[in-house]
């Protein structure tokens, strides 16, 4: 099978995150879209990061729905921060059946050239990019192929300020996240 990965810390996952993994899933050969949870960004600071299992939970229930998005944890059990190459590589180990197909947005391909390891995902992975506001893509490579999506200024950052500010979040997460956050009082 063709499988798409998703990579992102996910805190939370929010509509923008859905409407791009559908888009891309809907407009190329994937047969199945795995949203890979991680538990550290080697680029981020580690501030406002709630728990992986929330994380990974919070993925779970916003795409119970669709039949071939799938949630993995699997850089739970490796070495952090979660370097993307080394999950390619682990994964591909894996499972030899399956051709993995790299999501990657355009702020992401800004710094992409300062990724581990950044020539040897290019060399054996296809990535594609997707647009984000505020970052053209400027990036051309015969393995890497632009997919037309739709420009969605949500950010996961404002969410976790709003919910902190006491504001509503409602539509700008599937409703079952929202519950789940209300419920253990995440962002608070
Ligand atoms: N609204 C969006 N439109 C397009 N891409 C997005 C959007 N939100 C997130 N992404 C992409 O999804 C990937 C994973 O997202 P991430 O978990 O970092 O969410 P985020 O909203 O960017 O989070 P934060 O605001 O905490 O940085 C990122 O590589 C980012 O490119
Ligand atoms: O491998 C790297 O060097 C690398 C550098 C920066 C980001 N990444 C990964 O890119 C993904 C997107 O991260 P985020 O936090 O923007 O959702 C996440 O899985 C990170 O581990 C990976």
């Amino acid at each position: 099978m063709k499988i798409g990965l998703y990579f992102g810390s996910f805190n939370p996952i929010h509509i923008g995150h859905l409407i791009i993994a559908n888009t891309l899933y809907d407009r190329t050969d994937l047969d199945e879209v795995w949203f890979v949870v991680s538990p550290q960004n080697p680029f981020k600071k580690r501030q406002s990061l709630v728990h992986e299992f929330d994380r990974l939970r919070m993925v779970e229930l916003a795409i119970e729905d669709h039949f071939h998005f799938r949630a993995s944890d699997v850089e739970f059990r490796m070495p952090k921060p979660s370097y993307t190459i080394d999950t390619l590589t682990y994964l591909s180990e894996q499972h030899p059946q399956h051709q993995f197909v790299l999501f990657l947005g355009s702020d992401n391909l800004k710094h992409f050239k300062k990724w581990k390891n950044y020539e040897a995902i290019l060399e054996h992975y296809e990535i594609l990019v997707y647009p984000r506001p505020g970052d053209p893509v400027s990036f051309e490579h015969p393995k890497v192929r632009t997919i037309e999506a739709p420009l969605l200024d949500i950010s996961a950052t404002f969410i976790r300020k709003s919910i902190q500010e006491g504001h509503s979040v409602k539509y700008l997460l599937p409703e079952k996240v929202e519950e789940y956050i209300l419920a253990k009082k995440l962002y608070q």
